[in-house]
């Protein structure tokens, strides 16, 4: 807690359980909620231990390995993202801060200074400066009053400041300096939460140039590496604020409303670059300056350190909750860290008469390639033995291969189109029986004493319920006792359709649960249960296109053959047709059964009619 607010006596709704979890308890009650982290620091926690807890140190290895790291600090306004950075302001003119109160920043470059003298390599390093202030970026190491630069964008360096003054630097001393410059150039200003609060977004970038080391320190395979530039960039990011808590009026509001739709600018991004679609979706980092700056850090090669600043004041929990959000929500994106792409290193003279013998090689044995005959029916003798022998012959081989798969293919899909078309063709004489067993049972009705149907006014059985089927067409009556022929399911039609369905069924299945004889086997894998089907589904002409089409279904993707590539491919699908045909007979023999039948009840005005006559054609 800050001194004020120890001073107000506000109550704190924090705590850490653990090192990596972050407890916030709602001071009116209710549940607890839980946030984890890479490492939490609670108020005890010294400078030092902030340092070594965060995981800077890597980002510093990884910055001297040519990688481009970024480390910001983020959070409500007062939380302490300058100190934790920089540690506090000085106290007066020529007042030094205690070196225990240094922030990572002043810890980072000694560290790394030193790391560079322990690694013995020759680095350069060089520094820029420069803050975003009510969305202009102007340079903190500027010679003269900083003017605004413009932030333009490439292909090879993204987004990036023109004219931004980088400036070398020799020592740990020159460094601080320059941090000391430029904290002085920076915005800031007092209001109600912090008597020195920053009103602008400040980056400082240390370049780090790793040039070739000695001779006689490396391996001689490192000889070859080409000078590594890593980055390391420190963002303090102005506060988040809530003008009527800060109490902002005139220019205070303005850069208030400024910081807060480019953080908002950069939470959108974040919230985006969480998106799994990511890749189709566009970041809009050109939203602001920050996040054109920033942008390489977050979704791009970079590897980011973001550091949550929060006061544990119950006052302040709606802005806390809101920065761990936001810090959850940043923890999950991920980057793909890459470090810059090596210049070609010039190749010995001897190294570049090997790679145009290479080369030649190269084209050399393309042009075998080419000349190998695709059509050829294998890769026998000689030809086979250079195959065996190199890389070409293999490939020649899956060519082949591939060829010979895709002959099979088309002929399995031309044997898949004939059998369908052969299916359709019997399908349709299935539904010309149909009509025509139909006609042939109209003109010899079956004399009944049964109520009228209400659709066709034609006698149908007592037992069936015909009500309830009235909406069927008349094609879809019984031949014989004039029910639907939906109407499986009526407990009487034993008494009607012995002739249709044979002597006792096999089982002991009751001839009313019985499905018509030119039904399918019921088959679990293939086909609906006859009994599940609903009443509906029933009609006539769909239930026989169904089991006999709908069942010999050719898959779309048919099993290659396991058979020797020169048997001809067999359709899984084809056996269907010889079921279908069998059928069908066994239809015509049903029909040609009760026309039979119904000659004999003939009236002799009426005069015979053929078989012929009322079966469609073989
Ligand atoms: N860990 C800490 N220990 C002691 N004092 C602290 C700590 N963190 C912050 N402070 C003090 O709290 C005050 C506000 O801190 P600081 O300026 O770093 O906040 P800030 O988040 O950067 O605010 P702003 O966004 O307004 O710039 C300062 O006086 C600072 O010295």
């Amino acid at each position: 807690m800050s001194a004020a607010e120890l001073r107000r006596g506000e109550q704190s709704a924090l705590h850490c359980s653990g090192t990596r979890t972050l407890q916030v308890s709602p001071p009116g009650g209710g549940p607890d909620i839980a946030f984890r982290f890479g490492a939490v620091l609670d108020g005890a926690r010294t400078q030092e231990d902030v340092f070594r807890a965060c995981g800077v140190r890597r980002l510093g290895e990884l910055a001297l390995r040519g990688f481009s790291c970024t480390v910001f600090t983020f959070g409500q306004t007062g939380s302490g993202k300058t100190y934790t950075l920089t540690g506090p302001p000085p106290q007066g003119e020529g007042v030094p801060v205690p070196p225990s109160l240094a922030g990572i920043m002043q810890r980072t470059f000694a560290w790394l200074l030193d790391r560079v003298q322990h690694l013995g390599a020759a680095v350069t390093l060089r520094a820029s400066y420069l803050e975003i202030y009510n969305e202009q970026v102007r340079d903190l190491l500027s010679v003269g009053s900083p003017r605004p630069l413009p932030v333009r964008w490439n292909k090879t360096r993204g987004f990036y400041v023109e004219q931004l003054r980088v400036v070398e630097i020799g020592g740990l001393e020159a460094l601080m300096q320059l941090l000391q410059m430029g904290l002085s150039r920076r915005r800031s200003s007092a209001h109600t939460l912090n008597q020195a609060s920053s009103r602008s977004h400040a980056l400082l970038t240390l370049y780090i140039s790793r040039t070739r080391p000695q001779l006689q320190q490396v391996p001689p395979a490192d000889l070859a590496a080409p000078p590594a530039g890593g980055k390391l960039c420190f963002v303090d990011l102005a506060g988040s604020e809530k003008v009527a808590a800060t109490g902002s009026r005139g220019e205070l509001m303005l850069e208030a409303n400024s910081i807060n739709r480019s953080l908002l600018a950069l939470g959108h991004c974040l919230s985006l670059l969480l998106d799994p679609q990511r890749k189709q979706s566009h970041i809009p980092f050109r939203d602001s300056k920050l996040t054109k700056l920033l942008a390489d850090s977050l979704g791009g090669r970079g590897v980011t350190l973001m550091v949550a600043c929060v006061s544990p004041s119950a006052q302040c929990l709606p802005e806390t909750l809101s920065t761990l959000r936001y810090a959850s929500r940043a923890q999950r994106v991920t980057t793909r860290p890459q470090a810059p792409k090596s210049p070609v290193a010039k190749q010995p003279p001897g190294l570049e008469t090997e790679m145009l013998q290479l080369q030649e090689e190269n084209r050399r044995l393309w042009f075998q390639l080419d000349q190998v005959d695709p059509k050829a029916p294998g890769l026998h003798g000689a030809r086979g033995s250079w195959a065996q022998r190199n890389l070409y012959g293999m490939l020649q081989e899956f060519m082949l291969e591939n060829e010979r798969l895709r002959k099979d293919m088309s002929q399995l899909q031309r044997s898949r189109d004939m059998a369908w078309a052969e299916q359709q063709v019997l399908a349709q004489q299935v539904q010309e029986l149909e009509r025509r067993l139909l006609a042939a049972s109209r003109v010899h009705p079956v004399p009944a004493a049964s109520p009228p149907c209400p659709c066709v006014m034609l006698p149908a059985v007592p037992c069936h319920a015909l009500q309830s089927f009235c909406s069927c067409p008349c094609c879809h009556l019984c031949p014989l006792c004039r029910a639907p022929l939906a109407h499986w399911a009526c407990p009487q039609r034993e008494g009607h359709l012995p002739q249709m369905l044979g002597p006792k069924a096999p089982g002991d299945i009751p001839l009313s649960a019985r499905p018509p004889p030119w039904a399918p086997p019921y088959s679990p894998g293939s086909a609906k249960c006859l009994r599940e089907r609903s009443r509906g589904s029933w009609t006539q002409t769909t239930m026989l296109a169904e089991m006999l089409i709908g069942e010999e279904v050719v898959p779309s993707a048919p099993p290659l053959p396991v058979e020797p590539p020169n048997t001809p491919p067999v359709l899984r699908g084809g056996t269907g047709v010889a079921n279908l045909a069998q059928r069908l007979e066994a239809l015509r023999h049903q029909i040609g059964n009760s026309l039979r039948r119904g000659q004999s009840r003939l009236l002799p005005s009426e005069g015979p009619q053929s078989l012929d006559q009322v079966l469609p054609p073989r």
